[in-house]
């Protein structure tokens, strides 16, 4: 096995309160890849779900607190890890309480028996990346869609971007709002756009810090012979010119100038025009530098995979931890070949893998090299070979 770049975390013991399928789960791990094997609706990707939860945010599923309390459960969960770090042991803790009859169940997140105030905090211990089946069309659908992708690959780089977004978003309605009900209102607009210019800026430029870093690495670290395919990445949008050719002053400047000119075009569309909401994320790939859209499916996966792997290894050299990498049915799709380089290419990152599947035989390779654990509704236990 290659040795680690950098040092990683790895979840020595998981458990489970309440938790989607889980009653009550108590699972120890020991290596760095764990393949979790059952049949569909068996629970495994829960697992991963909950292990995103460390991240900012609502994990790889994007769903509801409230809809991860097991049903017919006490309408609360808990989700604990004993994280063997680097520089020693630790457990983080997060869930929710049951839910009040007026307002949402707030998270509640526990680093070491102290409270901690977001999950942000967590950044200090691990940070997560994921591939789940649903992000098969990115290419090919909405560019919200690889927004949404791009600014996950920034948080697990910068833990603040989520607060920088989810602040822009809300800025921005203000100022949608205000067109609609009092677009007479100047001294109104005036303070809600240098608020929204001041918030696009730093969001764009986060963005495309990422983007290039992430580009240099693809390019540094290409390999000739590698199953996954060599990606190109750019952003497109108007603000992502005014950032590539301005100062951040000036772009600033000019982004509140345009939304000023912008007011009764903004009014009429019911949305502001101009901003990092209009980017998209560019991929092309190959020699000839083809758009990643027009790939076939089998190598938009591989283009996909690739692109992962690469964000693994960025979110290492820039934390200067290993990530955990969650991989929601991967290895199914992929021909022996690209298989057997994946794993290669995980077990090199260092990080802790998870990864699923329905069929174990996907993962016959990693006998004595992963936990092998076999998922059925509401357990997971050691997967027995014949
Ligand atoms: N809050 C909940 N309480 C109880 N069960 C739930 C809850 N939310 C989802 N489930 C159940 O979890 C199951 C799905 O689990 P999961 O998505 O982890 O399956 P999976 O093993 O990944 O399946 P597949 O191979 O089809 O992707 C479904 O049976 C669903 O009904």
């Amino acid at each position: 096995m290659s040795s680690a770049p950098v040092p990683a975390s790895r979840i020595a013991r998981l458990i489970l309160q309440d938790f989607r399928t889980y009653a009550s789960l108590d699972l120890p791990v020991s290596r760095q890849l764990v393949a979790l094997v059952g049949e569909n609706g068996a629970g495994k990707t829960n697992v991963l779900e909950a292990i995103s939860l460390f991240m900012p945010g609502r994990g790889l599923r994007r769903a509801e607190l409230g809809d991860m309390a097991r049903q017919g459960g006490p309408g609360s969960f808990a989700i604990s890890l004993t994280l063997d770090a680097p520089y020693g042991e630790h457990r983080l803790g997060t869930g929710i309480e049951p839910q009040s009859e007026i307002g949402r169940s707030s998270r509640i997140c526990r680093i070491d028996g102290t409270t901690a105030s977001s999950p942000t905090a967590f950044a200090e211990f691990l940070r997560v990346v994921w591939l789940t089946p649903d992000l098969d069309a990115l290419f090919r659908g909405p560019a919200g869609d690889r927004r949404r992708f791009l600014d996950r690959l920034v948080l697990a780089v910068d833990a603040e971007h989520g607060a920088r977004v989810n602040a822009l978003e809300r800025a921005l309605r203000s100022r949608n709002r205000v067109l609609e009900d009092n677009p007479d209102d100047r001294l109104w607009l005036d303070a809600l756009e240098r608020e929204v210019a001041e918030l696009a800026i730093a969001v764009a430029a986060a963005r495309r810090e990422t983007v290039e870093r992430l580009a240099a690495l693809i390019l540094e670290t290409r390999e000739e012979d590698s199953p996954f395919p060599f990606a190109t990445m750019g952003l497109e949008g108007e603000i992502d010119t005014l950032i590539a050719t301005l100062p951040a002053v000036d772009a600033e400047d000019r982004y509140r100038a345009i939304l000023r000119d912008y007011r009764a075009r903004d009014r009429a569309a019911g949305r502001t025009l101009v901003g990092p909401q209009a980017s998209d994320l560019l991929v092309r790939h190959g020699p000839k530098d083809i758009p990643a859209n027009t790939a076939s499916t089998g190598e938009q996966k591989a283009l996909l995979i690739g692109l992962v792997l690469a964000h693994a290894g960025l979110v290492a050299s820039m934390s200067g931890i290993a990530p955990f990498v969650l991989l929601d049915e991967v290895a199914a799709h992929l021909d022996p070949r690209r298989r057997a380089g994946l794993f290669a290419a995980l077990e090199s990152l260092g990080g802790q893998v998870w990864m699923t599947g329905a069929d174990p035989s996907l993962f016959t390779e990693l006998e004595g090299r992963a936990d092998m654990l076999q998922v059925s509704p509401g357990k997971i236990e050691a997967l027995s070979t014949p």
